[in-house]
């Protein structure tokens, strides 16, 4: 609901908004500048400012300051161009006031888009569209990281533009919010919904007798006041006899009589006329420097959003698709139900249908938010379930639970499977599907399949549900990892060198020359690569990045493994196909933190490339197991590295060696500078085996507990991430 708020709201007054947000842009832009041209402006007082201008302006019979500071006097007489800039340190004439034209026209358009009072109701619509758009926008991305109180926790590191759009949108939100509350209080007062207190006048003069008026300068009321609070002075008029000044303040107006220099009178502003001073400043930032620029700053990330959030929203049309949803419900014998976020997961519910379909189910495929009482044909229902936030339901299924209450089909004894997609990087594994699995005993579902849950689409995960649901539906089943690379790139072996290990199988680094700007990567993304046409995908870490031409990877020779011995076969010019998949998951985070990077055997792939590229030298330090002392996979260039400071320490272990023992054994014996490095905000990278990264996640975890907290707490904040096989 909040999802299609948003994007409705977005599609239907992109236009409005844009425009606003472009003219807004240049307005703050040139207020900015205003501003910046008054900074030298004087602290003096209103009466010392009025005598200087009335000595080099005789005529002049009102001053008004605008809230940037520019000053402008009104001259009397037969004057052609009567208002004029003065400057308020010497009192000096700047030549007649001329506003830029295209400036006004602009800020017509910011206003009511040119079109008089029509364009003001259309500009507070655009206002209650940036509202509407910043408190959906807010309930998304509580949404999305877990709730109300984690919303100031990192982002998680993703990619597209629909991640910068969340990234941006964060910082901008309590700005636009401010932008958008005060565009509509303006709106609401122009159209006069709303009173803006300007009603709330002084005390007329009245009798006051003619007297010999004093010089300006040496009226103790106007003396008070300081030229940074004037709004505007109005002379005595000659022609009108009038003995006294007006005088509108930042804080309120009234009346000073010429001859004694005295109040007249003066009304404070009230309630009114200080929320609508405050409203116009907040969105003007006029007389807030600072605030323009961040108002400045404030359009151009609307823009942004604007953008953005459009291309996202197109670039997903496709992806989520829920386009081919097969036959209806009530005709399906296989119902597939899907809680998707950001897409992937419906690419297993397309080869379930397809295979399905092929051995001639009817099949039905909707989002889980869309199920029915009853699936009157159904002989099997399947569910699709990914995890979000801190263990929440998908956008699309976060009815599921509610409308599986009320359904009729369980009490059918419909066989169901669910199959859990999620992280288990995160503390709360795969929750949502366990929340469902365990609503549907509740209501007596009879289980097709036990709960399965799968971890960053691995394959193996993924076929092994396959086989079994195959297998109970008497029909070969098999799913393939979406992950899979459709962006194939042409590599060619450049250089080969291979690391024995005595007692063990070689490790061989492969640098593949890759086409300049054919395709971008970092280390620690992932090369996939499929030794036979029909085989699976093996992915390997990449420790290179695309600035340096090649792709490098680092692989063991596993004597029965299909991929391996390929690998290991082959000879500089050899070519093959292969795709990158970006794995923005597993790198360091930005900043000057100090980074733990934590590795066995040819996990050191992606670790040795983040040192490579550590240009700033931020604090890395490295922990590597291997198993004989010779072992030395990587072992000159990190050498290397600590000799030029990319990398600041290196610790080895070696299962076999003298002092025989693992990484793990190693980080426990060292856990006084692992602490330290924790305590100074380390950000810890795991890549290795599944062992291997057991053994680390219990030693942090008993490092942690001394400090009073635990891997959780760091997973939440991004500071713990595995590449783990
Ligand atoms: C912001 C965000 C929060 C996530 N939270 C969890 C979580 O709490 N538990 C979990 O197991 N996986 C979590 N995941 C991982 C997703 O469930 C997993 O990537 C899944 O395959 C995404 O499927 P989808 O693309 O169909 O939405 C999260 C992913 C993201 C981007």
């Amino acid at each position: 609901m909040n999802r299609r708020l948003h994007l409705l709201t977005s599609l239907a007054l992109s236009a409005l908004l844009l425009v606003s947000a472009a003219t807004g842009l240049v307005l703050s832009g040139a207020s900015l500048s205003e501003q910046f041209g008054q900074l030298g402006a004087p602290g003096d007082s209103v009466a010392v400012v009025a005598e200087r201008v009335s000595q080099q302006l005789p005529n002049v019979e009102r001053l008004e300051r605008s809230a940037n500071g520019t000053l402008l006097a009104t001259l009397g007489g037969d004057v052609e161009e009567p208002l004029h800039v003065v400057d308020p340190a010497t009192g000096a004439d700047l030549g007649p006031y001329a506003p830029s034209a295209s400036l006004e026209w602009l800020r017509d358009l910011h206003r009511e888009l040119l079109l008089g009072s029509t364009g003001r109701w259309l500009s507070g619509l655009a206002a209650l569209a940036l509202a509407l758009l910043a408190i959906s926008g807010a309930v998304l991305l509580a949404r999305r990281l877990g709730g109300w109180r984690r919303l100031l926790t990192p982002i998680r590191a993703g990619q597209g533009v629909l991640h910068w759009h969340t990234v941006i949108a964060r910082w901008a939100l309590p700005g636009l919010a401010v932008l958008a509350l005060s565009g509509l209080y303006l709106s609401a007062t122009s159209l006069g919904l709303l009173g803006d207190g300007s009603d709330n006048e002084p005390a007329w003069p009245e009798g006051i007798p003619a007297a010999q008026q004093l010089p300006v300068g040496t009226l103790a009321a106007l003396r008070q006041v300081e030229l940074a609070e004037l709004r505007e002075l109005e002379f005595p008029s000659a022609a009108d006899d009038s003995h006294y000044f007006s005088l509108r303040t930042a804080s309120g107006s009234g009346f000073v009589n010429a001859a004694s220099g005295q109040w007249i009178s003066f009304q404070r502003n009230g309630a009114a006329q200080n929320l609508y001073e405050t409203a116009y400043a907040l969105h003007t930032g006029e007389g807030m420097p600072l605030w323009s620029l961040a108002l400045a700053g404030l359009a151009l990330s609307t823009l942004f959003l604007g953008g953005s959030g459009l291309l996202g929203w197109w670039q997903r049309r496709g992806r989520v698709g829920e386009q081919d949803q097969g036959v209806p419900a009530e005709q399906a014998e296989a119902v597939i139900l899907v809680g998707s976020q950001g897409g992937s997961t419906w690419a297993y519910a397309r080869q379930l249908q397809t295979q399905l379909e092929a051995a001639g189910w009817p099949v039905h495929v909707a989002a889980m938010n869309t199920v029915q009482d009853d699936y009157p044909q159904a002989r099997c229902l399947l569910l699709l379930a990914a995890t979000y936030g801190d263990g929440q339901a998908p956008d699309n299924a976060g009815q599921f639970l509610d409308r599986l209450a009320a359904a009729r089909w369980p009490e059918r004894g419909l066989p169901v499977a669910v199959l859990g997609f999620g992280d288990r990087q995160f503390p709360r594994f795969c929750a949502y599907a366990e929340a469902v699995d365990q609503a549907l005993q509740q209501r007596g579902c009879p289980p097709l399949l036990a709960l399965q849950r799968v971890d960053r689409q691995a394959s193996g995960e993924l076929n092994a549900w396959a086989g079994q649901l195959g297998e109970r539906l008497c029909t070969p089943l098999r799913l393939q990892s979406a992950l899979l690379p459709t962006n194939e790139v042409r590599l060619t072996l450049q250089q080969r060198q291979c690391y024995s290990e005595r007692g063990g199988q070689p490790a061989v680094v492969l640098r593949f020359a890759v086409a300049p700007g054919s395709t971008d990567f970092a280390p620690g993304d992932l090369l996939a690569i499929r030794p036979e046409e029909d085989a699976a995908p093996r992915l390997y870490s990449i420790a290179s990045a695309a600035d340096d031409g090649f792709v490098e990877v680092c692989v063991r020779l596993h004597p029965q493994g299909l991929c391996s011995n390929y690998l290991h076969a082959l000879q500089p010019g050899a070519t093959l196909a292969a795709s990158i998949q970006a794995h923005p998951g597993f790198r360091p985070q930005a900043g000057a933190q100090p980074v733990l990077l934590i590795g066995a055997g040819v996990g050191v792939a992606p670790l040795i490339g983040f040192v490579r590229k550590n240009q700033s030298r931020r604090p890395i330090q490295l922990y590597w197991g291997g198993r004989h002392v010779g072992d030395q996979l990587y072992g000159e260039e990190l050498q290397q590295c600590l000799a030029d400071g990319r990398l600041q320490r290196l610790q080895r272990a070696y299962s076999q060696g003298p002092t025989p023992g693992f990484v793990q054994d190693r980080l426990h014996a060292d856990g006084a500078n692992v602490r330290a490095l924790l305590q100074q905000g380390a950000q810890v990278l795991v890549c290795g085996s599944r062992d291997m990264a057991a053994g680390v996640r219990a030693v942090l975890e008993t490092l942690l507990a001394d400090m009073g907290s635990n891997l959780d707490q760091l997973k939440a904040q991004g500071r713990f991430r595995e590449d783990v096989y």
